[in-house]
């Protein structure tokens, strides 16, 4: 006899030693239903006889080579729910569940093999009546089992739970609120392949648990054909998520995504089934076609995995939603059990031999366990994780802080800055301004003094130019015994102001030399005065010895003490004073300059001063050039024959 399939030692010896190791193989049981009634009928003969508890021997009809399949256990027709159960080593799947690790129970047989009766147990006989107990399959006492090993643990587990379809090539959420409606499947690295917007309900009781089933079962799509006559149309699968909760644990990273821990999954697929057999039309026809299809990417995808070399590389999990969904449990890091189911009768050997083999490749195909991460575990990298993040924020925040008092000390800096460089630049300007000032003050102050000397030199001049004059003149007419008027006309002399009084002279004012004011000096007395012998008629018709002398300064306007304007007349003494010195080198004067307002600036007067002692200067010397020229050319002439204006003019 042939014996395929089975690796070397019996299912609760590996399940024992349990699932972590390098490479797992996916554990395999086979079932074999009893004949049914509809079988029974038709007188078809039974072709599989079991041997022992782990190997299978098919018998075809008509004398053909037996044919054995060993698996991790087998099953024959009298086992009951029970059994089954106890066999598959369903609760050490669940132990490792609440360990941590994935674990997936799915049935694989073709349509009408009992698969649907090994997961969940017979469909209720008729409205409201349950079901018995007994008849109760792997999902129910798996549940019930979990419930109570939940509650024996002495630490609170978090339990939920989803069920979903996959109906020609589609998600559906059997416990969805409203109808069900396709879902995506989604992949990240996290999660791996996983359905979108699935709801996942907790649940803390058997009986909610229960209840969850039911509604799944009653939404799940079946139909009658030939061979069953409640034949699931869909791909099921239903999932228990198993978490532990402790006060020092962490919530969930993705409140939405299921929390880590075990999960165990329940997969019930639907059957293969040749439509001609079945007599599948329509729908069903179309629906058969869908489940072959999955259920041939699913063996393609063990075949695959089967082969060393190509397991590591490409596997076409994605080539169905089946495929995808499983992924994780063939070739991932799950631990999974694999129910064949089988139907005992000859009429069915060509699918049980496709089901035995295909069972057979599975059980060599090897998984690596690998237990997520408890979020116990996980926490001190996730600790690790938020104290680098916090670190991180910590510098960027720092760093937003140096910046912004960078910017604070940037502006104030650059107020200060402003401020300074306009102070700064101020008081710059303030002592350049007060430096050019300064300069011009001081060439004013050198231009006033300049001017102050020139004026001060002219007037000397000037003074000397008189004296001489007056001296010469007075000699000429009075002769040389004649003491002076003054002693200043004597030249060069002290001031004469300085000198004490000599007389009293009601009509001196002013000294003709410094021009300050005097109220006595040495004033010759009034028949002293001189000259009375020119022009009486200028005199104004006062006596002469009434009227200033020639030589004395212009009077105040409106003085009490000056009776008169200077007139012409005085000018034309100056003339006949002159040409009495025809023989002698003289100077003549210019008339003098008029008393200022006492109010005038000193710098203002004396700038202006110059120009008009540099004109008397000039006009006396033409004056006196002019009277020598004339004197010498032409001899002296009677007083009335001439005219004042002819020969001098007052400038
Ligand atoms: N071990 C068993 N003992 C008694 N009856 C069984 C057993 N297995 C299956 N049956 C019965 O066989 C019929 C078909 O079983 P089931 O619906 O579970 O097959 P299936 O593999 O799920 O079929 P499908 O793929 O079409 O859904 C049902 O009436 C079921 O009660």
């Amino acid at each position: 006899m042939e014996e395929r399939g089975s690796p070397d030692g019996d299912l609760a010896r590996s399940l024992e030693q349990g699932p972590e190791g390098p490479e797992t193989p996916i554990q395999v049981v086979l079932r074999v239903r009893p004949m049914s009634a509809a079988e029974l009928r038709r007188g078809q003969q039974s072709v599989l006889h079991c041997s022992g508890t782990r190997t299978l021997q098919v018998s075809p009809p008509g004398g053909g080579p037996e044919v054995a399949f060993r698996f991790g256990a087998v099953l024959d027709a009298a086992c009951t729910q029970e059994d089954v159960f106890r066999a598959c080593g369903v609760r050490r799947l669940g132990e490792l569940a609440l360990r941590g690790f994935s674990c997936t129970v799915f049935t694989f047989g073709q349509t009408g093999s009992g698969k649907t009766y090994t997961l969940t147990g017979p469909p209720p006989q008729g409205e409201g009546v349950p079901v018995p107990p007994s008849l109760a399959g792997i999902m129910q006492r798996t549940f019930a089992w979990l419930l109570d090993r939940v509650q024996h643990l002495g630490a609170p587990v978090t339990l939920r739970a989803s069920y979903l379809e996959i109906y020609n090539e589609q998600v559906r959420d059997l416990l969805s609120l409203g109808s069900p409606r396709p879902l995506p499947v989604r992949w990240n690295k996290t999660q791996g392949f996983y359905v979108e917007q699935l709801r996942v309900v907790e649940f803390r009781s058997l009986e909610a648990l229960m209840e969850l089933l039911q509604m799944g079962l009653s939404r799940r799509r079946s139909s009658a054909h030939t061979l069953n006559q409640a034949s699931s149309r869909s791909h099921a699968l239903l999932t228990l998520y198993i978490s532990h909760q402790t006060a020092q644990q962490m919530p969930p990273v993705d409140p939405g995504a299921p929390c880590v821990g075990g999960k165990l999954c329940f997969v019930d697929l639907a059957g293969s089934e040749k439509v001609a057999a079945t007599g599948s039309r329509g729908e069903l026809m179309l629906e058969a076609n869908s489940i072959n299809r999955s259920l041939l990417a699913l063996g393609h995808c063990i075949s695959l995995l089967l082969d060393p070399q190509r397991k590591q590389s490409h596997i076409p999990f994605r080539d169905s939603k089946l495929t995808k969904l499983l992924a994780d449990s063939l070739g991932g890091r799950g631990v999974t059990l694999m129910v064949a189911c089988v139907s005992p009768s000859a009429q069915c050997l060509p699918e049980t031999l496709s089901t035995l083999r295909y069972a057979s490749r599975a059980q060599r195909v090897t998984t690596r366990p690998q237990a997520p991460k408890s979020p116990v575990a996980k926490q001190p990298q996730r600790l690790e994780t938020e104290m680098l993040q916090l670190q991180e924020e910590n510098r960027r925040l720092q760093f937003q802080l140096d910046q912004m008092d960078c910017k604070a000390s940037g502006l104030s800096g650059a107020r200060v800055a402003w401020a300074q460089r306009n102070l700064y630049g101020m008081l710059q300007e303030f002592m350049l301004e007060n430096e050019r000032l300064r300069k011009e003050k001081s060439q004013l102050q050198n231009s006033q003094d300049l001017a102050r000397n020139e004026q001060r030199i002219l007037a000397q001049q000037v003074h000397a130019l008189e004296r001489r004059l007056l001296s010469a003149s007075y000699r000429h007419q009075q002769g040389p015994g004649l003491t002076p008027p003054c002693p200043c006309l004597m030249a060069p002399a002290p001031p004469c102001h300085a000198l004490p009084p000599v007389y009293s002279c009601p009509c001196c004012h002013i000294c003709p030399l410094c021009r300050v004011p005097l109220a006595h000096w040495a004033c010759l007395p009034r028949e002293r005065h001189l000259p009375q012998v020119l022009d009486p008629e200028a005199s104004g018709g006062r006596p002469p010895s009434a009227r200033p002398p020639p030589w004395a300064p212009p009077c105040s306007p409106g003085s009490a003490k000056c009776p008169r304007e200077r007139s012409h007349s005085d000018w034309t003494q100056t003339r006949v004073l002159a040409e009495m010195l025809m023989e002698e080198e003289v100077v003549p004067s210019a008339p003098p300059m008029p008393v200022r307002p006492p109010k005038t600036s000193p710098g203002l007067r004396g700038g202006a001063g110059v120009p008009n002692l540099a004109q008397r200067l000039e006009a006396l010397r033409d004056q006196i050039g002019s009277s020598l020229r004339r004197g010498r050319s032409q001899p002296p002439c009677s007083e009335g024959a001439r005219s004042p204006g002819q020969v001098l003019s007052p400038r």
